[in-house]
């Protein structure tokens, strides 16, 4: 169920994680909610292309790109991807591109900006390992709640 960050907020206070970086939305649903998968990349997409073409079953990718804007690390064809495969979202610390497309897939994507230029693709990086960005630790399993206020983490093992 997706409720509301701020709602999420006032009731768990500072027990939930709240991410400070001030990613915009792309996709084409606004609010989404799931379970975390974790990857971290650096201008090299390969990991993420990978795990959206395994089944989502409503969880939330988090893409540590250690907030480059060189690359992109997601566009249309992986986009496209994570949506026909049930992921309810993508979250990246990082850039995407084919903006006008991503609007129209139904599936929330958050990132913080777009650049055209694709990414490598050697498969560096790592993938369910905690990653932590904008003072807000997503650790793999953890629950992420987006929408148009923000980013918020339920730890592993649930709410207070
Ligand atoms: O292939 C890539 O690097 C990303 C991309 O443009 C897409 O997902 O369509």
């Amino acid at each position: 169920m997706v409720i509301p960050t701020a709602d999420l907020f006032d009731r768990y206070g500072d027990t939930l994680g709240s991410c400070d970086t001030q990613l915009r939305q792309y996709g084409g649903v606004a609010a989404f909610a799931g379970p975390a998968v974790t990857v971290r990349c650096f201008e090299d997409n390969a990991l993420v292309k990978s795990i959206v073409g395994e089944p989502g079953a409503g969880r939330v990718l988090v893409v540590d790109g250690g907030g480059s804007l060189h690359t992109a690390l997601m566009g249309d064809l992986i986009a496209g991807t994570a949506a026909e495969n049930g992921w309810a979202g993508v979250v990246i610390n990082g850039a995407v591109r084919d903006v006008a497309a991503l609007r129209a897939l139904p599936i929330g994507i958050k990132a913080l900006g777009t650049n055209p230029r694709k990414s490598a693709k050697t498969g560096a990086g790592e993938r369910d390992v905690p990653v932590s960005f904008g003072d807000c630790v997503f650790a793999p399993g953890a629950e992420v709640h987006s929408d148009d206020d923000g980013v918020v983490v339920v730890p592993p093992g649930g709410r207070p």
